[in-house]
């Protein structure tokens, strides 16, 4: 079956604090891009990339695909305000029936071995959502004030890829957003299908404050 990779980096990175957003903060002496790019392409030899970008930042997209991948695998476009509207153009590129892989760019510790597992169940079930179970405690805030004790076992983490057939996740997007879609299982439920769950990563962290950087270049072999 065909594979697409929609690797979403159209965010400004509000809560990272930094100027430049950061898919493209280094680690290692490499944008964070580079490492979930090579991720993706390596994971399997006929794999696609769709690139989503924000407009002002396609040349330096550019830059990185020519100084270290075969352009001939990588189409580029531009994000959205959102997310989803982000996924939404990506999607726009999928011309044939495949399956999809939704990844954040700034996933940029995802392994072969993740990706490939997703793979695989998408192909059995129609989709694959990588989940981990949390170590800390939950509770639920009241409006109130007051919060009460959830059961963590009954609570996993969502990761991406998010990896659905295209039968179901091009329709799936046509529906209008709601601000609730924080991710593409939102969407393809919301859409009245269900998803299958498949064991994510601990190491497959979304970089999203400072110290996440940190952490991805402990993770991450230079
Ligand atoms: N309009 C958007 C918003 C997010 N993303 C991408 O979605 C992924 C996960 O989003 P998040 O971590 O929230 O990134 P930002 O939106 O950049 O961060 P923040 O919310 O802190 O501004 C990132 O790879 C980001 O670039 C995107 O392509 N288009
Ligand atoms: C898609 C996602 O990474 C799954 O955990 C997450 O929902 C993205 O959230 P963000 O607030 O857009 O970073």
């Amino acid at each position: 079956m065909k594979k697409v990779a929609i690797i979403v980096a159209g965010g400004s990175g509000r809560r990272m604090g930094t100027d430049l957003p950061k898919q493209f903060l280094l680690v290692h002496n490499k944008p964070v891009l580079y490492y979930t790019l090579q991720t993706f392409l390596s994971a399997y030899d006929d794999m696609q990339v769709v690139l989503v970008l924000g407009e002002e930042y396609v040349d330096m997209g550019r830059e990185i695909i020519d100084a270290w991948f075969d352009n001939e695998r990588i189409k580029i476009t531009i994000g959205g305000p959102t997310r989803f509207d982000s996924v939404k153009n990506g999607l726009a590129l999928v011309e044939e029936e495949s399956i999809i892989f939704v990844h954040d760019a700034v996933r940029c510790t995802v392994s072969k071995e993740l990706i490939q597992r997703c793979y695989k169940t998408a192909l059995e079930t129609g989709s694959a959502v990588p989940a981990i179970k949390c170590s800390d405690s939950l509770r639920l805030l009241g409006e109130d004030g007051n919060s009460e004790a959830l059961n963590r076992e009954k609570v996993v983490l969502i990761q991406t890829p998010q990896v659905f057939h295209s039968k179901i996740l091009l329709p799936a997007f046509n529906i209008d957003y709601k601000d609730w879609f924080t991710d593409e299982a939102t969407v393809v439920e919301a859409f009245g299908m269900k998803v299958s769950l498949v064991e994510g990563e601990k190491n497959n962290i979304k970089i999203t404050h400072p110290l996440d950087l940190e952490i991805a270049a402990r993770i991450i072999q230079p």
